[in-house]
């Protein structure tokens, strides 16, 4: 790790209980290790032509070295697993080394899948077994804070068998009938009370076992890794999630990251 990047002492910030929990772990006392992984094998079509979406640039540093770092920065956090675009693992494990990441981590890399849901499947059988949390975070939200990576673990750490961080909607949401054909109208035929509704984000965090368990039994097409737990008729805890912690989806979502990072390096002034 660089020194740039290591915090001084008086920078270091008092210690979550995930933070206390993972120092328990090292000194043997409890079995539960959390590991990160980090579906990257996405084409990133939404975002338009150009080098898969995780290594495209932001703040002049590919998307996929931001959410290894928002990962790494969590002291609970020991290990981070990439799951690379399928012809990628070597780029990726180049660039890897290219940039400062913290020293107590360990960065394992492997090959994708054709979905997302497969990407997180091949990146859990990578996972070494004494593991016994797991994160799932989507390389397109590089900006995640380390607070909301925490409350994740915290909740896991706490006993829920599967954490999800999430922010009210702004917006009104319809639920429509798909167009017969397309330029045909979508008819409107519901209204979700909007109090209730949440957008999802990511890290999503789990008990390993229940987490496995899901994605060796459901075989739906899902978007995210807590609807397979759902599905499984276990619980689902939301803690906050964050602005911040947005997706790069659209060509927009990355001039508001870039905007978001400027901040943040004014702020840090560097
Ligand atoms: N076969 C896939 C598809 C997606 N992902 C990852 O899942 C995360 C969320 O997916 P999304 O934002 O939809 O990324 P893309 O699939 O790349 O986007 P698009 O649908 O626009 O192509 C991303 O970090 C993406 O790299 C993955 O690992 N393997
Ligand atoms: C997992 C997720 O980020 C939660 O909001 C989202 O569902 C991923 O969706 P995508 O279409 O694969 O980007």
């Amino acid at each position: 790790m660089s020194d740039e990047s290591r915090p001084s002492p008086a920078e270091t910030p008092a210690k979550t209980s995930a933070e206390t929990s993972a120092e328990t772990s090292a000194a043997g006392r409890s079995p539960a290790r959390t590991a990160a992984v980090i579906p990257a094998a996405g084409r990133g079509v939404r975002l338009g032509p150009g080098a898969p979406k995780a290594l495209r640039a932001l703040g002049g540093t590919p998307m996929l070295i931001h959410a290894v770092r928002a990962m790494a920065a969590s002291r609970a956090v020991s290990l981070v697993v990439v799951v690379a675009p399928p012809d990628g693992a070597g780029e990726v494990k180049s660039l890897l080394d290219a940039h400062a990441l913290p020293e107590r981590t360990d960065f394992v890399v492997v090959p994708g899948g054709e979905t997302r849901q497969e990407s997180v499947r091949l990146g859990l059988d990578a996972l070494p077994p004494e593991y016994g949390i797991v994160l799932v975070h989507d390389a397109a939200r590089p900006l995640v804070p380390v607070d909301t990576v925490d409350a994740v673990i915290d909740a896991v750490r706490e006993g829920a068998p599967a954490v999800v961080p999430a922010v009210p909607l702004a917006d009104t949401v319809k639920q429509v009938e798909p167009a017969a054909a397309p330029g045909e109208p979508e008819p409107v035929v519901a209204t979700p009370e909007r109090a209730r509704l949440r957008a999802v984000q990511t890290p999503q965090g789990f008990d390993r076992a229940t987490l496995v368990r899901a994605h060796g039994t459901v075989t739906d097409d899902v978007t995210d890794d807590a609807s397979m737990v759902e599905q499984l008729g276990l619980a689902v805890v939301v803690v906050p999630g964050h602005e911040e912690a947005f997706k790069v989806t659209r060509p927009l979502d990355l001039v508001l990251a870039e905007a978001v990072l400027a901040r943040r390096r004014l702020n840090d002034g560097f």
